[in-house]
């Protein structure tokens, strides 16, 4: 059984688009994080009018016009498939605003949505502007793009990340969460992940648990499929022989990214 906090492609028409994914916070436990995943043939668009959200326009894979107001970002994108492992182009855009996507090839396109809280200028996120990281050492290595961290003062609430991870390792690892708004200690973000695996068939474990554990659930995650974690830590697992990648979106009260260690797993960063 899937659990609840488990989302499997949807592959539904909607107009020129097709919504692979679709979390909102109209029908999820999610207060502060929406996502979508559209697919667009070339040629083929998807326009949005924004209330409340704002929102990161990610070309995940393929090439892509994007157009708000007088902005035009045309030909963006940079990747065929999100193994490719190179940063990709990503759109910032306010709330109360209107955008377009159209395809220029095949394309699939990730629309990550927080509250709006101020305005703030439409922004080209070019893939060289994009921070990497590598973290971590033995089995917990990963590489991190920074696409909207909270050192980057573009976007009001939103925070998005894209996460590589090579088979037999683990990664949001040792396990953390963000779920108590008590800064400097803690923030409180909701997160969504959206995973893919390389070769397709693979899949990896996510838990989501909380430490008097009234929520924890162990989830095999296939290509395609979004993890939402309203609270509690996510450790993922990757089996041997298979490449993760998963884009995270995380909103909050505050635009912190403060996370705290399950104490019973925080020695593993301590090894020599
Ligand atoms: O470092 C990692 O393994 C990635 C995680 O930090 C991931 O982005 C996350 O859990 C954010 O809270």
């Amino acid at each position: 059984m899937v659990s609840h906090l488990q989302r499997k492609p949807l592959n539904e028409m909607r107009g020129e688009a097709k919504i692979l994914q679709e979390v909102m916070k109209r029908d999820s436990r999610l207060r502060y994080v929406g996502f979508r995943l559209i697919e667009l043939a070339p040629g083929a668009s998807y326009e949005e009018a924004l209330t409340e959200d704002e929102c990161c326009i990610v070309a995940l894979t393929g090439r892509i016009d994007v157009t708000q107001g007088e902005h035009v970002f045309a030909n963006i994108g940079t990747r065929e498939s999100v193994f490719d492992r190179k940063a990709t182009d990503s759109v910032f855009v306010s709330g109360g605003r209107s955008f377009k996507v159209q395809g220029r090839s095949e394309a699939k396109v990730a629309l990550c949505y927080s509250p709006s809280v101020k305005p703030l200028p439409t922004k080209l996120i070019k893939a060289e502007d994009v921070g990497t990281e590598e973290r971590g050492k033995y089995q917990n290595k990963r590489t991190v793009h920074n696409i909207l961290p909270d050192s980057d003062s573009s976007a009001s609430s939103l925070l998005v990340v894209e996460v590589y991870t090579e088979g037999g390792n683990f990664s949001s690892y040792p396990p953390h969460k963000h779920d108590r708004d008590n800064l400097p200690q803690e923030s409180f973000l909701e997160e969504t992940y959206y995973h893919e695996l390389d070769p397709q068939q693979g899949f990896v474990f996510q838990r989501v648990y909380t430490d008097d554990r009234s929520l924890d659930e162990t989830m095999a995650v296939e290509h395609g499929d979004v993890v939402i974690v309203p609270v509690g830590y996510h450790p993922v697992g990757v089996p041997d022989g298979y490449s993760s990648y998963y884009l995270n979106v995380m909103a909050g009260p505050q635009r912190v990214w403060k996370f705290h260690n399950d104490p019973d797993h925080e020695w593993i960063l301590n090894r020599k």
